[in-house]
């Protein structure tokens, strides 16, 4: 905690500008504050979770996983460059797919639509987004709302957190097999998908960010984006350990009073 606020302070203090390299390296550091290090991320890695806890943070995560489309399209939305835009566009490829026959590329929602029924979730029960919970929610539309409300390069800045997600893919790779041999390991196949495609975005995205942000105070500000992009997994995380390793989801002490929830 007091490391965390020394830093922000040193950094809002600075009034000249960093080079694009120390930017960069000041950018990369925010990978202390990932959500690989959440206790619950961190308990999924070890293999202490049950089936259930596994199971809702996938279907919760797909959550994030459905709005993800919707925010590229809102950053093409706000983008004039062409150039830019022709680019992004493959964001929205890699996880819609081209389509649905044998020899398509049926993209990465269905890459997690099928890691869920292989955990035992139910496909409607996924695309119904029946089992998210209201933290979730409100912590993924904050992303898609900001995205939709900032400029592009404020958007492209906010997807940076993808520098760190080669690394959390590559760790479900590496230890599900062994603790959860009930998955079957071509059920992983998002993970190993992502791991290229993320590095690829990153470049992107960070040569976006590098450009735009020159001032001490823009850049000041792209680090501030980047943390409430980091803030916003970090609450997805907080919602799931609350309700599935505490026990306690929103109005517990109702018992199994099912809640009817009607799209506001
Ligand atoms: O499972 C994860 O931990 C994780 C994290 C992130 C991220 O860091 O934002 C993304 C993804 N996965 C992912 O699969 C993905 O497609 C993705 C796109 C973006 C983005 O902000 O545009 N983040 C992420």
């Amino acid at each position: 905690m007091t490391q965390r606020a020394h830093h922000i302070t040193s950094i809002s203090e600075r009034s000249e500008a960093l080079s694009a390299s120390d930017f960069e390296r000041e950018l990369r550091d925010k990978g202390r504050f990932y959500h690989i290090y959440h206790p619950f991320h961190v308990a999924m890695h070890e293999g202490r979770c049950n089936k259930e806890q596994i199971r809702a943070w996938v279907a919760n995560r797909f959550y994030y996983q459905s709005n993800i489309p919707m925010k590229d399209a809102a950053v093409l939305a706000n983008c004039p460059d062409r150039a830019v835009r022709r680019e992004w566009l493959q964001r929205i490829i890699d996880q819609d797919g081209r389509g649905d026959g044998p020899s398509d590329d049926k993209g990465g929602i269905e890459a997690w639509l099928y890691l869920g029924e292989a955990c035992g979730l139910k496909r409607d029960d996924l695309l119904n987004h029946r089992h998210v919970l209201p933290g979730v929610r409100f912590a993924v539309d904050a992303y898609v709302n900001f995205a939709r409300s900032a400029s592009w390069q404020e958007a492209a800045c906010s997807s940076l957190t993808e520098m760190f997600a080669p690394e959390i893919h590559q760790s479900r790779l590496s230890s599900w097999p062994e603790h959860y041999p009930w998955i079957s390991s071509e059920a992983l196949g998002y993970f190993r998908k992502r791991l290229g495609e993320a590095r690829r975005d990153v470049d992107h995205g960070l040569s976006v960010t590098l450009a735009h942000f020159r001032s001490a105070e823009q850049q000041q500000h792209a680090l501030n984006i980047l943390q409430f992009k980091l803030d916003v997994l970090w609450c997805l995380l907080d919602a799931i350990s609350m309700a599935y390793v505490h026990m306690q989801p929103p109005y517990h002490h109702l018992g199994t009073e099912q809640i009817v929830r009607t799209s506001l």
